[in-house]
């Protein structure tokens, strides 16, 4: 039979309890149980504490009826030796006593006792006595079990408690609530030990707000970071409640603590997915655009200016697409630390960890990045920082065993000038971006009203070239390059041209630089050689004399753009072909990296191809290009063949050209020959060929072959 079973009483589940009765005096023991039998209980009986020690091992009585004076084991030591056993802390024990004297009832009480009847005994009282001392013993496992079931809980749930008494205001707390501090095999705690463990800097304001709370009879609910012993540190949460008496007076302040670190680290791991960028640390898009508004209500109150500034890495694509992803990402972490330690505290108004509205670093996304500057007393401070990020930002990188070179380019717009909104000022800072791509890179650019249109349109330019390529829309035209002595057809440059399906036919000179800077030209140069190469395979198929043809790889690097197996995938196996391709790359191609770009020109000139320099006189036109580079043909830019014949100057340097040009066994082709007269100059000059419109403007490759064929020019 189970504990809970007998202590139900007899009266409601008819289970009797058992009871123990122990005394040497065998007529009193036969009183006694009667007494109690009559009274609903089983009995047994003891003579001695030794028999009872032993009856209870084996009964676990309810109730005890203990005789003080015995031989042997007296009542108070057997009352002792019951409660040391298992169970016995929740057996009601009665004592017997002939001996009412206050030491005596005092002992017995020390020793576990709950109660004592005194001799000579009432017998039907003692029934009583014993019943009511049972359903006593009942509460109080009841609330023991309670109690211990509300710590086992608190120590789940990380609780422990605490009170101040209101009328003493002592405090105390449960030992729980001084282990989550840290305070742990300290026992009980003082206020100012509880107090101590805060971190300090919120220590008075913890303080101050219980005392409040004390005084004026207030509840709390308080949230603050604590530091243990072992230098950890902790969320509590703390909430305390008054506790009244029954006549409204308050007398307790009763209150909570528990660790909330896990909870607050979830908290914090949430905010910062909401509203940090994971790769970076730096603000993400959603919290730069809520502080960029708040800035504006505040700018706004105050009357002053703040600059935005819009930062985008120059080509950053050319790193993922040639060192990979994952070094393409350390860079962007290198960016996010330079910008971090140089956008110093007095160019924001707010301290770093960004706690105030103003301080604002943000990743965009990919490879863009803000600055809101906030309380400039003019755009110049905007544009002193900006300088200031661009030559930082150009600092070499040393990722992983590779040093890369970097460029950014900055927008700035100003606030209220630039726009009150927050999403115009971003976008007029983007449009800036833009101009500073389009002037060379690696420079700001403030936000111009007339910059808009043009980024607008390039916008839309650069999504729907995202497309073209998947919906071929590209078309190649040809223009003859002619043998000037014999004004035959030596070879064809193949030029692109995109249909757009709204706009028409769009030049190469709208699209080809923002193919360039988006990265998009790798596709599209890959694309032109395939179909140029196929282009001219077509037309030996045809019947066609074989000629060479020309095609442009203008502005990328050429050394990422895995040119040869571009090249050995267009043209396949016939070695023939490769003889007749000619590569025109400008000079800025051969500037941009020269180890690279040698070796990718020495694989090029290994599988036979010809490499021509385009737009001859433009740039800087360093002859030490011709010798260090292996560069078969020059092609004399058309704006000094334009002039030739009225800029006296212009015919200078084109003869200077074909003279060093052939003395370095160079190819020589005139560009834009547009008459008769320029024909003739360039012919009388020995040059060798010439392209232009006097010739055939580029056409569509049928109507090209057409001209081939009967080599009417
Ligand atoms: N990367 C690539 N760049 C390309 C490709 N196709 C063209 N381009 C480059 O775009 C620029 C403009 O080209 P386009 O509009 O085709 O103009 C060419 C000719 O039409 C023009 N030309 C030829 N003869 C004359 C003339 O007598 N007068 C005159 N005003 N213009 C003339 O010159 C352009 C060819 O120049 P070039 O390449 O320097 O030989 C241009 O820079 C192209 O290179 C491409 O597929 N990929």
């Amino acid at each position: 039979m189970g504990d809970k079973q007998r202590m139900t009483g007899n009266d409601e589940s008819g289970v009797r309890p058992l009871a123990l009765v122990v005394d040497d005096d065998p007529s009193l023991r036969l009183y006694m149980s009667a007494a109690l039998k009559k009274s609903g209980f089983n009995v047994l009986e003891a003579e001695s504490g030794e028999a009872a020690l032993g009856l209870f091992t084996t009964g676990r009585p309810d109730l005890i009826l203990l005789d003080l004076v015995m031989p042997g084991m007296d009542g108070f030591e057997t009352c002792r030796a019951v409660r040391r056993l298992p169970g016995g802390r929740y057996t009601q024990i009665l004592m017997v006593t002939g001996l009412d004297d206050n030491d005596s009832i005092e002992t017995a009480f020390d020793a576990g006792a709950n109660d004592f009847v005194s001799k000579p005994i009432n017998w039907t009282i003692l029934g009583h006595k014993g019943k009511y001392l049972l359903r006593a013993g009942q509460a109080f496992k009841e609330l023991d079990r309670n109690r211990r079931r509300l710590a086992k809980t608190q120590e789940l749930a990380r609780l422990g408690n605490w009170q101040i008494d209101l009328v003493s205001f002592e405090f105390s707390c449960s030992s729980k609530a001084s282990r989550l501090l840290g305070f742990d095999g300290w026992g009980q705690i003082s206020y100012d030990d509880f107090l101590s463990a805060i971190i300090a800097r919120e220590r008075d304001m913890v303080k101050e707000k219980i005392d409040q709370a004390v005084q004026s009879n207030q509840n709390i609910v308080l949230n603050y970071p604590v530091i243990l012993p072992d230098g950890t540190q902790k969320h509590i949460l703390n909430q305390g409640e008054i506790l009244y008496k029954k006549n409204g007076e308050p007398e307790l302040m009763l209150g909570v603590i528990q660790d909330v670190s896990r909870l607050k680290q979830a908290e914090e791991e949430i905010r910062l997915l909401a509203f940090y960028d994971s790769l970076t640390g730096l603000a993400n898009r959603a919290l730069f655009m809520d502080r960029l508004e708040q800035a504006i209500a505040s700018a706004g109150r105050t009357r002053q200016k703040f600059a935005l500034l819009f930062l985008d890495l120059d080509q950053f694509k050319l790193i993922n697409d040639t060192l990979g992803h994952q070094i393409g990402d350390l860079l962007l972490k290198q960016v996010a630390a330079r910008l971090k330690t140089n956008i110093r505290k007095s160019d924001t108004a707010a301290a770093p960890g960004m706690d105030s509205p103003d301080s604002v670093i943000a990743r965009l996304g990919g490879d863009e990045f803000t600055v809101l500057l906030s309380n400039i007393d003019e755009p110049e401070s905007a544009a002193r920082v900006a300088a200031r990020l661009i030559r930082e930002i150009a600092d070499t990188y040393h990722l992983e065993g590779h040093d890369v070179a970097m460029t950014t380019s900055v927008g700035i717009s100003v606030f209220p000038a630039d726009g009150t909104e927050s999403s115009t000022l971003l976008k007029n800072a983007d449009s800036a971006m833009y101009h500073a791509k389009k002037n060379g890179r690696n420079n700001y650019q403030f936000y111009m009203e007339s910059l808009n249109r043009a980024a607008t349109e390039r916008f839309s330019m650069e999504r729907d070239l995202n497309k073209a390529l998947e919906n071929e829309e590209f078309v190649l035209f040809y223009q003859p390059q002619v043998d000037l002595a014999s004004r035959r057809i030596v070879g064809a440059e193949a030029l692109i041209r995109w249909i757009h399906p709204l706009k028409g036919m769009i030049a190469p000179d709208t699209f080809i630089p923002i193919a360039e800077e988006s990265g998009q030209i790798i596709d599209i140069n890959r694309w032109v050689l395939q179909a140029a190469c196929n282009q001219k395979r077509d037309w030996l198929h045809a019947g066609l004399k074989a000629i060479r043809v020309a095609v442009n790889l203008s502005g990328y690097k050429l050394s990422s753009q895995n040119i040869i197996g571009t090249i050995k995938e267009a043209l396949g196996k016939d070695s023939a072909d490769y003889q007749n391709l000619e590569l025109e790359i400008t000079e800025n191609v051969l500037m941009q990296e020269t180890r690279e770009t040698l070796s990718t020109l020495k694989q090029i000139k290994a599988l036979k191809l010809r490499i021509a320099l385009d737009d001859f006189g433009t740039g800087y036109s360093s002859l030490s290009y011709l010798t260090s580079f292996p560069v078969d043909v020059i092609k004399i830019d058309r704006s000094f063949v334009m002039g030739c014949i009225t800029e006296p100057k212009n015919l200078i340097i084109i003869k200077a050209i074909i003279a060093m040009g052939h003395s370095m066994d160079k190819r020589i082709v005139a560009e834009g020959i547009e008459t008769e007269e320029q024909f003739s100059l360039m012919k009388a000059l020995d040059c060798d060929e010439g392209q232009g419109y006097f010739f055939k403007h580029p056409v569509p490759a049928a109507d090209f072959a057409e001209f081939l064929a009967k080599e009417k020019l």
